[in-house]
């Protein structure tokens, strides 16, 4: 049932419109017919969304040539504080602080999946948080307790005391209430608030963008800190060469605490080594671990066995510092972290399914070497099949589409020898009709580009000229580009259709694909 889960590109649509002025203090809600209700999920999570910067003020941002904001470790503490904790309390969360360009979510899945086997053999930790970001399809997969994403009712309980904490304190300090922390700074603080009330004893962190300026860099003593391959993303608020972006990954390297990175471009192992240096931290760069050759990691891809081989040490050190013992024998490692790396579900990432005759291929990269790394795991997938295949692509950020979408194109064409004899762009809205699902609404993307299809129209003239046979087609959502490919020679002719360039993307289609049905996999596959 869809009824309460939409809000059109710009408004919310009428079930959803009763409660949108209806907010009284505590949470609750006052329907129309004047009684009192509990604020639901939906309620929560359209709240959040009212804390988007939305694009006018991005543009705005972006036209004064503003970066990340300079002052934000600052006023996280500050809302710290006002939720009643100080940053030294987060110490009893053992945390475990992971940066990158790529790959920072599955190194976390992977420490959190390992700790979990501990949990199941020895009892520690008790009990294990999970914070990542983005989500697929709902909010809620980005905090996680012991691998389960929290439930609708915590986290609709969790988000009303973190706001009304916030309006109490604004009104007491005389701030202005309407001051809000933006979307991912609330959902920080909110993992904070909720790890800390759950009694959560170790957590697995990845950073929302860069490091130095992150909402979760208010860590101030991690047990360990990781950084996962570096490459060129978000240029805007990190810089333009890799060694920029390695000045602020390291960013959340903290005294006392060591570092580890898996191995970089030169320029970026040397501003890492220098950072630790100056911050005096123990940096160790880890080659793959050999031990990894016995274990069935997927997808079973070099870039998969750097990820396993971070979490590996990160988790060692956890374990360590818990006094959970970890004997194995030199070279081979203990079953529980074989268990874990084995069995992590991550979806989104290299997820194939089947519907009818189309078979899926679904990953979330959105930058050149990830989107390398997907299209060569879909080439080598689609290689000895002899059915035709499609590509569905939307990146609807400020990242360069037109490159992301040249680069799928040589490494399908150039590496593989394939080719898309349908190609889809879509836009990054869920439904027909201009409906998102509200856990997916975008309120950062100018709601007239969407309209205009500008963008997929550019894209499916690039295309064209890179290849004049294709069937090229720009959609206004992904339901439609859904429904486009099953239609396709009726259904009756099975196709290898890859969806990627953005995880708002394949969460969309994996929501359109699944229905209610998508399963909030617990993330060690239980
Ligand atoms: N070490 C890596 N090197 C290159 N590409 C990778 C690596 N790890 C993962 N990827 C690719 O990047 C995609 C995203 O992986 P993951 O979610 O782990 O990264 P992330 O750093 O959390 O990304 P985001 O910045 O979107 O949060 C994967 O689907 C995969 O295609
Ligand atoms: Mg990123
Ligand atoms: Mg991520």
């Amino acid at each position: 049932m869809r009824s309460g889960l939409f809000a059109t590109g710009s408004s919310l649509c009428t079930v959803f419109r009763r409660y949108t002025h209806s907010y009284v203090s505590r949470g609750a809600t006052i329907a129309m017919e004047g009684t009192v209700e509990a604020p639901t999920y939906q309620d929560a999570i359209h709240r959040l969304n009212s804390t988007q910067s939305g694009f006018k003020a991005l543009e705005e941002r972006r036209s004064k040539g503003v970066k990340l904001n300079s002052s934000s470790k600052e006023e996280m503490r500050q809302w710290i504080r006002r939720l009643g904790y100080k940053v030294s309390d987060l110490d009893r969360l053992n945390i475990v602080h992971v940066a990158g360009t790529k790959g920072k979510g599955t190194t976390c899945a992977f420490v959190n999946s390992i700790l979990q086997r501990y949990q199941y053999t020895t009892g520690l930790p008790r009990k294990v948080g999970l914070y990542t970001s983005p989500h697929l399809a709902a909010v809620r997969e980005r905090i996680r307790i012991n691998s389960e994403p929290i439930s609708e009712e915590q986290f609709t309980k969790y988000f009303f005391e973190v706001w009304d904490a916030l309006e109490s304190t604004a009104r007491e300090e005389g701030i202005d209430p309407a001051l809000k922390p933006s979307y991912f700074r609330y959902l920080t603080l909110m993992s904070f608030h909720i790890f800390m009330r759950e009694g959560v004893d170790a957590a697995v962190y990845e950073v929302g963008v860069g490091g130095e300026l992150d909402s979760t860099n208010v860590i101030k003593r991690p047990i360990v800190t990781g950084i996962t391959t570096l490459g060129i993303d978000h240029v805007d608020a990190l810089g333009d060469t890799i060694g920029k972006i390695a000045w602020h990954k390291a960013g959340i390297f903290k005294s006392g605490s060591p570092a580890f990175s898996v191995r970089q471009l030169p320029e970026a192992t040397q501003v890492l080594e220098e950072r630790a240096k100056e911050k005096e931290v123990s940096l160790t760069i880890i080659e793959d671990n050999p031990a990894l050759a016995h274990v069935a990691i997927k997808p079973a891809e070099d870039f998969q066995r750097k990820n396993a081989s971070l979490a590996i040490v990160l988790s060692q050190v956890l374990l360590d510092r818990l006094a959970v013992p970890t004997d194995h024998e030199l070279g081979s490692l203990p079953k529980q972290f074989v268990e874990g790396l084995e069995s992590v579900v991550w979806r989104g990432r290299c997820e194939s399914k089947v519907t009818g005759k189309q078979l899926w291929h679904l990953d979330g990269a959105h930058t050149q070497e990830s989107l390398e790394v997907a299209c060569s795991w879909f080439g080598r997938v689609s290689q000895d099949r002899d059915i035709p295949c499609a590509l569905v692509f939307n990146q609807q950020s400020t990242r360069d589409a037109v490159s992301l979408v040249k680069t799928i194109h040589h490494t399908i064409y150039d590496n593989f020898k394939l080719r898309f004899r349908y190609v889809v762009f879509c836009t990054n809205i869920t439904y027909k009709g201009d409906l998102w699902k509200v856990d997916l609404e975008n309120r950062n993307v100018d709601p007239t580009t969407l309209k205009s299809l500008t963008l997929q129209n550019e894209l499916a003239g690039v295309w064209h000229e890179l290849d004049p046979d294709a069937e090229v087609v720009a959609l206004p959502s992904i339901e439609d580009a859904i429904e486009y490919i099953r239609h396709i020679k009726g259904g009756a002719e099975e196709i290898s259709v890859l969806v990627t360039g953005s995880f708002h993307l394949v969460g969309g289609a994996l929501s359109v694909l699944e229905g209610d049905n998508f399963a909030l996999a617990n993330s060690t596959g239980e």
